[in-house]
C-alpha cells in the first residue's frame, strides 16, 4: 500500500482508522496484555561525573542488560525539560497551514509530516519534526519553527546542554568497561563533525490504540539516543530477553538508549534495545529524541580492547552506518544483523 502523507493528526479527524494502520496481531499489544514495568535502575549523573565506582558498575551492568537508563541529577532543571515538552505540545497544536510550512519535501528527513513519507510497511501513528542540530553549519533552519516564539532559542539551549551531558556520559560509559575515558568520545563527541538530530514525535490519541503502534519495533541507528519522554502518558516500550517492558515516566528523567553503532564499538558488550512506542486511547502522547550519530565519514568498528579470546570480533568496521540502516529498512530485520560476524 502506498504511503498515507496526510498527518496522522488530521486522519484522527475523520473518526476513522485506516486499514493500513492496523497492525499484524503479533505487533500489536493486544493479547500480551500490559506488559510489566521495567526494572532497569535509574543512574544518578552527578554520581557518573564524580567517578563514584558503584553508579559505573550499575550504568554498566544497566546498559549490557537493558541497553536503557533513566538518567536522574543531570543538571537540566525539571522547568526547562517541561518548557520542551510545552513548545513541542504547542507546535503540533497549530493550525495545519501553520506546520506545513515546515514539511518535509520529497523523501528528505528533515522537516515536519507523517512518518511513513520515508518508512515503508505497515504504517506508525506518529507526526515527526526532525531537525538537524549538529554541526551548526547544517542546520536547515527553514524547517525550524518560528512558532511557538522561543522554539529556535530553546532547541538550540536544550540541544548545548543534551551535548554536554552527552560528554561525561560516554565518558562515564568508557570507564565503565576499564577502557581511558576519552575512547568513546573521541570517536563522536565533535559538534563540528557529529551529528545530531532532534526528532520530535507526535502520537496523537487512537480510539483504536490496541491495534495500531506509535513507532514499530526497531533499534536506533545511532550511537546514543537521548529520550524526553512525555511527562505523563506511558508509551515506550523495551525488549529485554525477548519480552516486552514498559519504561515508566520519571517526569524529571532522560531516558537513554544505546543506539546500534554504540553496540558495535562496544563489541556487543553494550546492548541496543529493540523498542516501540504504543499509543493511548485517551492522550496525545509526545517525546523527543535527540539522536547522536557519528560522522558518516568515521569508520567505526569494535574497539580492539574489547576484541580477545573469549569476545571474537562480533561485528565488521564500516563507515556510513546510516546507509546501512536506510537500506536494511524494507526487509525488517534489524540493520545490525546484517554487519554481524557470524562465528
Ligand atoms: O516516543 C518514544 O518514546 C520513542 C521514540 C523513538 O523510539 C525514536 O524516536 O526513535
Ligand atoms: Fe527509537
Amino acid at each position: 500500500m502506498a504511503p498515507t502523507l496526510m498527518p496522522v493528526q488530521e486522519i484522527l479527524q475523520s473518526g476513522v482508522v485506516p486499514k493500513g494502520y492496523i497492525q499484524p496481531e503479533d505487533d500489536y499489544q493486544v493479547g500480551n496484555g500490559s506488559p510489566p514495568l521495567m526494572d532497569a535502575p535509574t543512574i544518578d549523573f552527578s554520581l557518573l561525573s564524580s567517578s563514584s565506582p558503584d553508579e559505573l558498575a550499575k550504568l554498566c551492568s544497566a546498559l549490557s542488560s537493558w541497553g536503557c537508563v533513566q538518567l536522574v541529577n543531570h543538571g537540566i532543571p525539571l522547568s526547562i525539560l517541561d518548557e520542551v515538552r510545552e513548545m513541542s505540545k504547542q507546535f503540533f497544536k497549530l493550525p495545519l497551514e501553520e506546520k506545513e510550512k515546515y514539511s518535509s519535501k520529497g523523501e528528505d528527513l528533515e522537516g515536519y509530516g507523517n512518518t511513513n513519507a520515508v518508512q515503508r510497511g505497515s504504517l506508525n501513528w506518529n507526526d515527526k519534526l526532525h531537525l538537524q542540530v549538529y554541526p551548526e553549519d547544517k542546520r536547515q533552519l527553514q524547517f525550524w519553527p518560528k512558532n511557538p516564539e522561543k522554539f529556535r532559542t530553546t532547541l538550540h539551549d536544550y540541544s548545548k546542554m543534551n551535548r554536554m551531558i552527552l560528554g561525561t556520559f560516554l565518558k562515564a560509559m568508557a570507564r565503565s568497561l576499564d577502557l581511558e575515558e576519552d575512547r568513546f568520545l573521541a570517536l563522536w563527541g565533535d559538534e563540528n563533525e557529529d551529528m545530531t538530530f532532534a526528532r520530535f514525535n507526535f502520537y496523537p490519541r487512537c480510539p483504536m490504540s490496541d491495534q495500531v503502534v506509535g513507532l514499530k519495533p526497531h533499534g536506533d541507528g545511532t550511537a546514543i539516543t537521548m529520550l524526553l519522554q512525555d511527562n505523563e502518558v506511558e508509551g515506550l516500550q523495551v525488549v529485554k530477553d525477548d519480552r516486552w517492558f514498559r519504561v515508566p515516566v520519571i517526569p524529571q528523567a532522560i531516558t537513554i538508549l544505546v543506539g546500534d553503532q554504540m553496540e558495535i564499538t562496544s563489541n556487543g558488550i553494550f546492548k541496543s534495545p529493540t523498542h516501540k512506542a504504543v499509543v493511548n486511547p485517551k492522550y496525545d502522547r509526545i517525546s523527543l529524541a535527540m539522536l547522536f550519530i557519528p560522522s558518516a565519514d568515521r569508520e567505526i568498528g569494535p574497539l580492539d580492547e574489547l576484541i580477545n579470546e573469549e569476545r571474537p570480533q562480533l561485528y565488521k568496521r564500516l563507515k556510513d552506518y546510516g546507509q546501512v540502516y536506510t537500506q536494511s529498512i524494507p526487509s525488517g530485520e534489524r540493520p545490525i544483523s546484517i554487519v554481524k560476524i557470524i562465528h
